[in-house]
């Protein structure tokens, strides 16, 4: 098995003289009646040899412990990196369990990378990545597992895949749920909200189970909202408070329409609320944003435009996009989960706020209870958020949210068997879109 070293001018940059070692090991899954790999980075240099059809390395001597035996590793997860355990901890922090779901798609591919090279929760911040797939994208996980090893990240200290939620989330200190079905020609929303609905409810229990008690939730997963709310009702010992939807791509996306329209670059837009739900009902809500810290009619004096096409082009970016590309937002979505927490774990700048799709219940605004509703949030960088009351109302934004409020009460009654409320009825005002939806 062969050592690889990082490069000296990356681990003086990064301050670096610790062990990160992956390795792959096939443990037997009697639930599956067979073995599965288990990917996980071992702090002191490990040996193992070659299983036949895998990447021939060079054996290495241990520095400590026993040669692990043949079936405990195979492959690029083999390497050592030899860097000292102990030193690791004197500059940084304590390593972090993050469980990201769908982590062999479109969206999750991006994400990865970002959160491995520690764009997210920074430079002095290990982190172990726990990935779930299923049956069907096992292989690709393995494949996404190399890459990220093959990337050399000094952060990235351990790798798990796993189809199996309790085992992924085990200790997880966030869970990005990105993985869910894409609506298929002729489905419902009312199907899609039953199929994807029936995987939050197992992954909610799952969180329950074994997830650390302040775990924070980012449901991506379409429909986000309502998969959210079933996530949250089957996880009772986690607080309501820490699941979001993901709205922030909505929120960019309507930051950089605004910006434009007024000429501007979008740095100087803030204030941007989404309201309600991650759909084409959702609000973007222009009566608050400010541009250059002005109300943003001041600024837009085209009124029609905002009320018109401003809302609409916002509503449907996802599916013009689609059009174009040929796929769904992934490296954009990606970079608002970025966002989504960097926004919780850095303290809000004054007087600004961000959108995410939080539980309702206690909210300032008069929208009803027991639902996971986008609104304005503050943060002081500590994970947790507050909702912001210096917000205003016209006759045009409560029309709006009206409609939206409508549509995830009704997605709500029509996920009743999955949330513990008794029988489904699914008696959805329209069938409407996913943003990405035409
Ligand atoms: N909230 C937001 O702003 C946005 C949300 N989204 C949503 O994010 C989700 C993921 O998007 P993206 O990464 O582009 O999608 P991909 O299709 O690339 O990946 C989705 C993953 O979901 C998993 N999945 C779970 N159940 C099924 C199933 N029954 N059939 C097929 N796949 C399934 C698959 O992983 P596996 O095989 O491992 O289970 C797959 O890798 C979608 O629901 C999408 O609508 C997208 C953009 C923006
Ligand atoms: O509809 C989709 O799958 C993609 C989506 O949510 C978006 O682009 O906002």
């Amino acid at each position: 098995m062969a050592v690889a070293e990082f490069p000296s001018s990356l681990k003086s940059q990064l301050n670096l003289s610790s062990t990160t070692a992956f390795q792959a090991n096939r443990f037997y899954d009697h639930r599956r009646c067979s073995f599965r790999p288990f990917y996980r980075a071992r702090s002191s240099p490990i040996t193992c040899s070659v299983a036949p059809n895998q990447v021939e390395a060079a054996p290495v001597a241990a520095k400590t412990g026993e040669p692990k035996s043949k079936s405990d590793c195979y492959g690029v997860f083999c390497l050592t990196y030899d860097l000292k355990a102990e030193e690791e901890t004197t500059s940084w922090k304590k390593m972090i369990n993050i469980a990201v779901s769908g982590a062999a798609g479109m969206i999750s591919n991006h994400l990865l990378f970002k959160l491995a090279a520690g764009e997210v929760f920074g430079p002095d911040q290990p982190i172990a990545l726990k990935l779930l797939g299923s049956e069907r994208s096992l292989q690709a996980l393995e494949g996404v597992a190399m890459e990220l090893e093959d990337s050399l990240f000094p952060l990235l200290r351990e790798v798990v895949i796993s189809i199996d939620p309790y085992e992924v989330f085990q200790d997880a200190d966030w869970a990005l749920l990105i993985g869910a079905k894409p609506r298929g020609p002729g489905m419902e929303r009312a199907g899609l909200l039953d199929i994807n609905g029936q995987i939050f409810a197992e992954q909610g229990k799952a969180l329950n189970a074994v997830a650390s008690p302040n775990v924070k939730v980012i449901v991506v997963g379409n429909p986000c909202n309502t998969n959210a709310l079933i996530c949250l009702k089957n996880a009772p010992k986690i607080p309501a408070k820490n699941f979001h939807a993901l709205t922030r791509l909505d929120e960019n996306r309507a930051k950089c329409q605004l910006a434009l329209k007024a000429g501007v670059f979008y740095d100087q837009v803030s204030n941007m609320t989404i309201w309600g739900n991650h759909s084409t009902t959702q609000v973007p809500d222009f009566l608050n944003a400010r541009i250059n810290g002005l109300p943003v009619k001041e600024v837009i004096k085209d009124h029609r435009w905002l009320e018109e096409e401003f809302t609409e082009k916002v509503q449907k970016r996802g599916g013009v996009l689609i059009e174009k590309w040929g796929r769904s937002s992934a490296a954009s979505t990606s970079v608002s989960i970025v966002d989504a927490i960097r926004s919780l774990i850095t303290p809000t700048p004054e007087g600004d706020w961000f959108s995410s799709g939080v539980y309702s219940t206690g909210n300032p605004y008069g929208i009803a209870e027991d639902i996971v509703f986008s609104m304005p949030c503050r943060s002081k960088g500590d994970g947790d958020y507050e909702l912001v009351k210096d917000v205003i109302f016209d006759d045009y934004l409560r029309k709006r949210i009206a409609k939206t409020e409508a549509e995830l009460l009704a997605e709500k009654r029509c996920v009743a068997h999955l949330t513990g409320e008794g029988i489904a009825v699914c008696d959805l005002p329209e069938d409407t879109m996913l943003p990405g939806e035409m």
